[in-house]
């Protein structure tokens, strides 16, 4: 069985062909449905994901957004009676592919969930986990990597003196950071975001987005949210679902402030959802 790593490098990088924009696309998905049973929950779902951008998906509770974005790492895999069709297409590789390797596919495609969930170990060790799983015993490489993910995460300023006590001591919003932290140490491609910052206080809120806007410089970054000023203040283009279809997909300003589609207006200005 060939990891995702070693499909790509038989192939050119899809990374480097643009789209009609002559931006660099990282997920092309094409005619993408999902299933639960015989719930139809994501229909003929067709677009493109900017590299180096934040793309948010929008739209009222049960369209799909989130169903969509835990199949780009194969999250749906761990629900019975779930399946797919169609491509999810990361380096001229299907996604969805019976024969892909899923361990492989989820370094390079990092998720961070709704609500925090560190390990019960110390902040030091939530980091190097999952490296010394993947062989890495140097203790001063390990050190690097856990000041150079915890400066990626906006936290090393406030952890770097304590990081051998427990992360259950820290607040939501360091623990967000620090989940953050954790899978930007797996050194991955594209960070997946359910909803990160909406079970934080307002500051928190406030750090998670300024983080998301630091951290597309170097990550393809799709993140579903609720809320509708997070979405207009931090992505470049946005998708608005409805019952599983995806109704529009435009640059954020356009969905924002001249939507094509009656639904999507409806949405964004709060007449439903
Ligand atoms: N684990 C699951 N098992 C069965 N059906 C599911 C599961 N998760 C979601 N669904 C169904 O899939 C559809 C889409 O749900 P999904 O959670 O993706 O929507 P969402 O837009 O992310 O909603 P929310 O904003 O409330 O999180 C819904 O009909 C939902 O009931």
């Amino acid at each position: 069985m060939k990891t995702v790593m070693e499909r790509k490098k038989e192939t050119k990088p899809l990374t480097e062909q643009p789209n009609k924009e002559n931006n660099p696309v990282a997920l092309n998905i094409e005619n993408l449905n999902i299933y639960y049973g015989d719930n139809h929950a994501v229909k003929e779902v067709n677009f493109s994901i900017e590299k180096n951008g934040v793309t948010a998906l929008i739209g009222p509770s049960g369209c799909g957004k989130s169903t969509f974005l835990r199949s780009i790492n194969r999250m749906n895999d761990l629900i019975p009676g779930a399946r797919s069709t169609g491509g999810i297409i990361y380096d001229d590789v299907n996604l969805i592919d019976d024969d892909i390797n899923v361990v492989a596919l989820r370094k390079e495609i990092g998720m961070v969930f709704q609500k925090p969930n560190p390990f019960p170990k110390s902040i030091y060790n939530n980091i190097t986990h999952a490296l010394k799983f993947n062989g890495i015993r140097s203790r001063k490489k390990l050190d690097e990597i856990v000041e150079e993910s915890l400066r990626k995460a906006a936290l090393w300023d406030e952890v770097k003196d304590r990081l051998h006590e427990s992360a259950l001591s820290l607040s939501g919003g360091q623990q967000q950071r620090l989940c953050i932290a954790r899978t930007l140490a797996m050194k991955p491609n594209i960070l997946l975001l359910d909803e990160p910052a909406s079970a934080l206080d307002p500051i928190s809120n406030a750090k998670i987005e300024d983080l998301i806007i630091e951290l597309k410089k170097d990550y393809t970054i799709v993140i579903v949210t609720h809320n509708m000023h997070q979405a207009s203040r931090i992505s470049d283009k946005t998708a608005f679902f409805l019952n599983g279809v995806l109704v529009e997909f435009d640059k954020t300003d356009k969905i924002f402030t001249n939507p094509s589609k009656k639904d999507t207006e409806d949405y964004i200005t709060g007449r439903f959802g």
